[in-house]
C-alpha cells in the first residue's frame, strides 16, 4: 500500500475564489468575519482577496478594505492575486505574507482570464515577481487549466510543463496546479502533477480542484499518493471562475478535512468550527453550504 503523508496543509480560499463570481455585493465586514471564522477553525493559510482590475472583477474592488478589515494573527499567513505591477503596487502596502500570480495552460484562457497570451503573462509576471522578492514575500504561481480548457478543450501535460518552466524560470517559488473546470480524473492529474514535480520539490507543489463533475477528493487522494500534502480549498465549497462558465466552487474544505481526519492525516482544523464558518457565510449568501460534509454535519446536530 501507498504511504500516504501524515499531515496535509489546507489553504482556504473561500475569501476570495469562492467569493469573486459573487453577483451580490458581499459587505466588506462579512468578508472579514468569515477570515475571522477560518483562522478561529485552525486554518493556517488563507487566500483572502484579489489586487486585478475592478471592472474585470467587481467583487473583489474592496481588496484594500479587506486586508485592512482582517484581524491579524501570528503564524497565519495571508495570500493575495496579484496579475500584474499595478495589482502589486496596491498589494504590498496591505502587507501580504504570499502573493499569487496567475497563468494558464491554454492560450484560449490566458486570454480570457488576464487579457493576453501566454508568454506576455509571463512577461508581466517577471517584475512583479522580482519586486516581490525585493520585498521579502514569497510568490506562488497559480496554473489554470491543468487537465481541461472551457474554451480549448483537453490540455496536455505537455502544455502544463512548458507553462511550469516558464514560471520556474522568472522565479515563482511554488507551483499551484488547478483543473479549474473540473474536469481532471485522478491518472490525468497525476500525469499533471508529475509534470509540476519535475521542476518543483514536494513541499512546493499544490493542487486546486474545482469540484464540478464531483471528482475532486478522488484527484486529491490520486495527489497523496503522490506525496503532494498542500491544496486549495474552499469553505462550503463556495464559487467559481467568472471566466469559467459553469464551473462550480473548489472543492469544500469540510469535505477535504472530512476525509483526510477518516486517512488519519493531520490538518490542525476543528471541523466543527469550520462547518459553523461554512454555515455563516452560506446564511450571508441566502443558501445551502454546498459542503457535503457541511450540510450533513450541520443536520445532525439540528437533531
Ligand atoms: C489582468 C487584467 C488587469 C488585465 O486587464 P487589461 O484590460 O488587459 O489591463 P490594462 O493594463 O490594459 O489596463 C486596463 C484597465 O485596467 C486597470 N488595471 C490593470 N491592472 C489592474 C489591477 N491589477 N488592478 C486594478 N486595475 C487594473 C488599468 O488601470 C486600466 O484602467 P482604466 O485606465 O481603463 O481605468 C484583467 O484582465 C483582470 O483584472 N483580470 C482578472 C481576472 C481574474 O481575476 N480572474 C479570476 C482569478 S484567476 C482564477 O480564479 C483561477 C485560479 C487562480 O483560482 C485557479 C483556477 O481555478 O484556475
Amino acid at each position: 500500500m501507498t504511504t500516504l503523508p501524515s499531515h496535509v496543509t489546507l489553504v482556504d480560499v473561500g475569501p476570495r475564489d469562492g467569493l469573486q463570481n459573487e453577483k451580490q455585493p458581499v459587505a466588506t465586514e462579512h468578508k472579514a468575519r468569515l477570515v475571522s471564522m477560518l483562522q478561529d477553525a485552525g486554518l493556517k493559510e488563507i487566500e483572502v482577496t484579489s489586487f486585478v482590475s475592478p471592472k474585470w472583477v467587481p467583487q473583489m474592488a474592496d481588496n484594500e478594505a479587506v486586508m485592512a478589515a482582517i484581524e491579524r494573527r501570528a503564524g497565519i499567513r495571508y495570500a493575495v492575486l496579484t496579475p500584474n505591477m499595478k495589482g502589486l503596487e496596491a498589494a504590498l502596502p496591505t502587507q501580504p505574507d504570499e502573493i499569487v500570480v496567475f497563468a494558464a495552460a491554454s492560450e484560449a484562457f490566458s486570454q480570457k482570464n488576464i487579457n493576453c497570451s501566454i508568454a506576455e503573462s509571463i512577461e508581466r509576471f517577471a517584475p512583479v515577481v522580482a519586486a516581490a522578492h525585493a520585498a521579502g514575500i514569497k510568490v506562488r504561481g497559480a496554473l489554470s487549466c491543468a487537465v481541461g480548457c472551457p474554451y480549448q478543450g483537453d490540455v496536455s501535460p505537455d502544455e502544463v510543463e512548458r507553462v511550469v518552466q516558464l514560471m520556474k524560470e522568472i522565479g515563482v517559488d511554488h507551483m499551484g496546479v488547478a483543473d479549474t473546470i473540473g474536469v481532471g480524473t485522478p491518472r490525468r492529474i497525476q500525469a499533471a502533477m508529475e509534470r509540476a514535480l519535475k521542476h518543483y520539490p514536494l513541499h512546493e507543489v499544490s493542487g486546486h480542484f474545482h469540484d464540478t463533475y464531483g471528482q475532486a477528493l478522488s484527484n486529491i487522494y490520486a495527489c497523496l499518493e503522490l506525496g503532494i500534502h498542500r491544496f486549495d480549498a474552499s469553505v462550503a465549497g463556495l464559487g467559481g471562475c467568472p471566466y469559467a462558465k459553469g464551473a462550480t466552487g473548489n472543492v469544500a474544505t469540510e469535505d477535504i478535512v472530512f476525509m483526510l481526519n477518516g486517512l488519519g492525516i493531520e490538518t490542525g482544523i476543528d471541523i466543527d468550527k469550520l462547518v459553523d464558518a461554512g454555515a455563516f457565510i452560506s446564511n450571508e449568501l441566502g443558501r445551502q453550504p454546498v459542503s457535503r460534509v457541511g450540510r450533513a454535519l450541520l443536520a445532525k446536530r439540528a437533531g
